[in-house]
């Protein structure tokens, strides 16, 4: 018996509840802390408004999002009180300012993603890439939190999760940051998720000549 339990797990067959989670006081971003909406089949887009309570800036996304992922970066937006920002991609092609386009402003122009912000309450309604070599170009960066419709594409990863502390975390929480993001579900990384990360090297590799 011990030695089939030692080979078959002790009989364990995998139904077992998960642990407890453990890190549940460690609030990330308003969309992930109280659990993850999941995304709806057939989702095709909605309007983002800023948080302006006269003439807010819209935005039209006319397609469901990819590669949403919590960043800790310092550049992305993040609302009041979050230490990350919730962000994901769609072609730039289905991003339209609809109303009070005139209030936006480029917050970096060096930038590699300009952010295009609000300048009356500073939230970010779309980050464009206008370098044609990036190997993001033709994608926009959007917050779908922005949006009141569910069904959006749900965060998949953590990026830049080590970068939290450029914003004045301290170093001493990333433990337990970490540990949170885990048990949500969103593997920290300290860059971008390995298939992106992937993808940003075929493309340099194809620029250099090292790939076909
Ligand atoms: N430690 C820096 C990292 C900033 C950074 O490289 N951010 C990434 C991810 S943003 C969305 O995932 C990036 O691609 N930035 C390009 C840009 O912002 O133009 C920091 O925290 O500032
Ligand atoms: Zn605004
Ligand atoms: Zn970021």
């Amino acid at each position: 018996m011990a030695i089939l339990d030692k080979l078959f797990g002790g009989g364990d067959s995998g139904d077992t509840a998960p642990p407890a989670p453990k890190y549940t006081h460690v609030k990330i971003h308003p969309q992930v802390d109280n659990g993850i909406p999941p995304t709806a089949p057939g989702f095709a887009g909605g309007t983002l408004t800023c948080k302006c309570s006269s003439n807010p800036v819209k935005v039209e996304v006319g397609a469901q999002t990819a590669h949403n992922h919590v960043c800790g970066c310092t550049k992305c937006w993040k609302p009041e009180g979050a230490i990350f920002s919730q962000i994901a991609v769609v072609g730039r092609d289905q991003v339209k300012v609809t109303e009070n386009g005139d209030k936006l402003d480029i917050v970096d122009a060096s930038a590699a993603i300009q952010r295009h912000a609000c300048r009356d309450c500073g939230v970010h309604m779309y980050g464009r890439i206008e370098n044609t070599g990036h190997p993001f170009h033709g994608l926009d960066f959007v917050h779908t939190e922005l949006s009141d419709k569910t069904g959006w594409a749900a965060p998949e990863f953590a990026a830049f999760v080590s970068s939290i502390i450029e914003s004045g975390v301290s170093p001493d929480r990333m433990d337990e940051i970490r540990g949170r993001l885990s048990e949500l579900g969103l593997t920290p990384y300290d860059c971008l998720s390995p298939p992106l990360m992937d993808l940003i090297a075929t493309h340099v590799a194809k620029q250099n000549g090292a790939l076909a």
